[in-house]
């Protein structure tokens, strides 16, 4: 691999996460028109994982078409309920409508990442978590919103698990970085592997 890593994302978290873990990275966002891509999914009755699978392939494609020589990471992450799939949500009101749907229930976040090299695909994994939330009183969730909306408005479900959005939850069966926006585990044993980094 020509380092650093491309990550096709503007996500500083999955940017960070990649950091932590030692792997050197230099985002290059793809900004595809994800909302377009999910709708037209949606619309031919794709299951969530190939949403995901698709709209991080799209950023990884665009990114690494233009990068041939280097590896690049595309990444997307979807929310799962009741046979419907969120986005990020648009405003606080749309994050408080999702919260009180997804209140003293079960969800389903996939995170979805595609590696590029040679232009070409050359790896793809989507990881599963399930998320058991606890039911959320009105007041509360009133108080969270505005508390934390500039922190949460750029993630899907509208809660980040590293900061307040810990206490929403009751269970969470699956992989803490997944939750953030990335199966990094998968990522980093595939790198191994292939010798991009020692391990
Ligand atoms: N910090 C944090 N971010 C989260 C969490 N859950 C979801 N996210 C973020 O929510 C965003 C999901 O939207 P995506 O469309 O996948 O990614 P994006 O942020 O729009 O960035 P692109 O890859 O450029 O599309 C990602 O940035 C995730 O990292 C969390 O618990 N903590």
């Amino acid at each position: 691999m020509t380092l650093p890593l491309v990550l096709a994302s503007a996500s500083e978290i999955r940017r960070q996460m990649l950091l932590n873990a030692g792997v050197s990275v230099e985002a290059i966002p793809a900004r595809v028109d994800e909302a377009a891509i999910r709708a037209s999914l949606c619309a031919e009755g794709a299951p969530p994982r190939d949403i995901a699978d698709a709209l991080a392939e799209a950023k990884a494609r665009k990114i690494g078409e233009r990068h041939p020589e280097r590896l690049v990471l595309g990444c997307d992450q979807v929310l799962a309920f009741k046979g419907e799939v969120f986005g990020k949500p648009i405003d606080l009101d749309e994050a408080r409508a999702q919260i009180r749907r997804l209140s003293g229930d079960r969800h389903t976040l996939l995170s979805a990442a595609v590696l590029y090299c040679d232009a070409k695909p050359v790896w793809r994994h989507v990881g599963i978590v399930r998320l058991t939330m606890r039911t959320i009183g009105e007041a509360y969730l009133d108080d969270y919103l505005v508390r934390n909306w500039d922190s949460i408005r750029h993630s899907v479900g509208g809660y980040k698990l590293e900061q307040e959005g810990a206490r929403l939850f009751s269970r969470i069966e699956g992989d803490y970085f997944t939750v953030l926006g990335l199966p990094l585990l998968e990522l980093l044993s595939y790198l191994t592997l292939r010798g991009d980094i020692p391990g």
